[in-house]
């Protein structure tokens, strides 16, 4: 483990909150993703703007910062995993108060809260890849969190009822659908010529292909998932975004889903997330 000065861990802290806080940005702004609010409009939510989920991605800065502080190369225990609770539940409380009451990125707290101090846990060890501060998340979502308040909510419910995993699993299992699908498909359809939105779309394309999205669960039931999952391996089997068949058939998904009312909304946090661990293991950021 490598001794840091408090100034470099400060500036580091600072980076990987900064990082996040983008990611959010870069999600929201991403255009078009279908049912999601994008730089068109609020999709399926009538309740959300982009104006209001930047609000509230700026309003997580000052969570993101105290979960890289206060996981500064600890290791995975229940004190760490008690205090990241706390802070979460906080960073609800703020983005609440800034989108006064409306649940813009409860799903996005969770997986880039995770992240980032499983980033900040590996801060010292700059050969650390995706897959490890992701395995890293997941050993401290495993862990109990007695704070945790009981409440029957409607990602849960969604579970119960069609018995699947959701946001929860998703950590636990160490970000599967980020790890072995977002960013290798990020990679290759940058490799093959897609830009860079094209290459983000598709990314979210790989991620609701197989998702057990409780969003799109609770607004639209087995019939929307399903919906969803074949349209988006549909998007990817045209060939992509970088595709006009591709382009195509997102068109169409896209008013399949407005009229679902169904939004991925899951698939969104965890684009976020992939987008936050493709950045902060580029070499040039260590
Ligand atoms: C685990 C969380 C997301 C609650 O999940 P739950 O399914 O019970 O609830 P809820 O319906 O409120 O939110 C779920 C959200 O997760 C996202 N999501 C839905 N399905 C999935 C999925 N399969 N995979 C990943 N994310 C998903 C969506 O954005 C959805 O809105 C979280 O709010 C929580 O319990 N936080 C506690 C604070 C904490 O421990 N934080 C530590 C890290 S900061
Ligand atoms: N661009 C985006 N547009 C909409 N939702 C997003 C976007 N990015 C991420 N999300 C995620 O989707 C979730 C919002 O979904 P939803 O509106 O179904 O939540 P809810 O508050 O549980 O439901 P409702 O609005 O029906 O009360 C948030 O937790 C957020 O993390």
């Amino acid at each position: 483990m490598k001794l840091r000065s408090p100034t470099w861990v400060g500036d580091r802290a600072n980076y990987l909150a900064r990082t996040a806080v983008c990611c959010l940005i870069d999600e929201a702004r991403l255009t078009p993703k279908p049912g999601l609010v994008d730089g068109r409009g609020q999709g399926v939510h009538h309740d959300l703007s982009l104006a209001l989920m930047e609000r509230s991605a700026y309003s997580l800065g000052a969570t993101f910062h105290a979960l890289a502080r206060q996981s500064w190369q600890r290791p995975a225990d229940i004190a760490l995993r008690e205090t990241i609770g706390r802070l979460g539940r906080e960073g609800e409380q703020h983005m609440m108060q800034a989108t006064l009451g409306v649940n813009t990125h409860r799903g996005a707290i969770w997986a880039l809260g995770l992240l980032v101090s499983a980033a900040a846990m590996h801060a010292g060890d700059s050969d650390s890849d995706e897959d490890e501060i992701a395995q890293t998340a997941a050993l401290l979502a495993r862990l109990p969190d007695s704070k945790m308040p009981k409440v029957f909510s409607k990602g849960l419910k969604a579970c119960h009822r069609w018995q699947v995993p959701g946001a929860r699993e998703e950590a636990q299992q160490g970000f599967p659908h980020v790890v072995t699908q977002a960013l290798p498909q990020l990679k290759r359809s940058r490799q093959s010529g897609a830009n860079e939105s094209q290459a983000r779309i598709d990314a979210l394309m790989s991620i609701m292909a197989s998702l057990s999205d409780t969003c799109v669960l609770s607004r639209a039931g087995m019939v929307g998932l399903e919906t969803v999952q074949n349209g988006a391996r549909a998007v990817l089997l045209a060939g992509g975004c970088a595709h006009a068949a591709g382009r195509k058939v997102l068109e169409r998904l896209d008013k399949r889903m407005l009229a679902l009312n169904a939004s991925p909304g899951g698939a969104a946090d965890l684009l976020a997330a992939t987008l936050f661990l493709d950045r902060i293991c580029q070499p040039v950021s260590r």
